[in-house]
């Protein structure tokens, strides 16, 4: 099938937050700002505008630098992690604070094979209040995840670690092997299963995080 662009129709999801004023915060971080310093006008032919924004908002991801002094920033991280086969696995019945070993159906995952997982903690995605209880992950479904060989974990959580982690468990854990991490992400309406993720962080030298636009590709049956 020929989509509008000419090329074959996939079916694409996004499984971004948009970006505005009202999206939520990290709190005390600054506010999203798209600015404009020329207008289309008599004396001039287009609009150009701006933006500050705050690297932990929105669908983003964390450099190694966001957790390592001595890690890559965002233009210095490979790309490899964030394009191929991923796994989107429904962790939404999990009770506890944190997305625990027991909360994970592992013969499952192991048997999607794929270097990519995503977690679904939410029922419906908070956009519109920043939610200060979101679900982290342990530091011990990292360690397994990355025995598996998984190379990148995302969340729809604003973080693998607690808001008021002082240790941040989760993210050493990363750390330790090497993976790359994807938060912020909106999974609402994702059914539990294999896709193709394309989640692409900007070449921005020194940053600790980055937004991407994180799509979902279905793999034809
Ligand atoms: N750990 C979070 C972000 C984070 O820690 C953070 C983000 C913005 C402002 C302060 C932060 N942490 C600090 O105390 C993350 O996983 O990306
Ligand atoms: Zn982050
Ligand atoms: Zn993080």
């Amino acid at each position: 099938m020929r989509g509008p662009a000419g090329g074959r129709h996939v079916r694409i999801i996004d499984i971004s937050q948009r970006l505005d004023a009202s999206t939520p915060l990290w709190p005390g971080e600054p506010a999203l700002v798209v600015s404009h310093h020329a207008r289309i006008s008599e004396t001039c032919s287009v609009n150009v505008g701006a933006v500050h924004m705050a690297l932990h908002s929105g669908t983003h991801a964390d450099a190694p630098f966001h957790y390592d002094v001595a890690g890559q920033s965002s233009a210095e991280t490979a790309l490899e992690p964030y394009i191929g086969r991923c796994v989107v696995v429904d962790v939404r019945r999990c009770a506890g604070s944190a997305v625990d070993v027991g909360d994970i159906d592992w013969s499952t995952l192991a048997a999607a094979a794929a270097p990519r997982v995503l977690l679904r903690t939410y029922e419906g995605f908070p956009h519109a209040a920043w939610d200060a209880g979101f679900r982290a992950v342990s530091a011990e479904v990292i360690r397994r995840l990355a025995g598996l060989g998984v190379v990148l974990v995302g969340t729809d959580a604003a973080s693998l670690d607690p808001q008021d982690s002082k240790t941040m468990e989760a993210h050493h854990a990363v750390r330790a092997a090497d993976m790359r991490i994807l938060e912020g992400l909106v999974l609402d309406g994702v059914a539990a299963g294999v896709y193709e993720l394309i989640a692409l962080p900007l070449p921005l030298a020194g940053a600790d995080a980055s937004p991407v636009r994180a799509v979902l590709r279905e793999i034809a049956a």
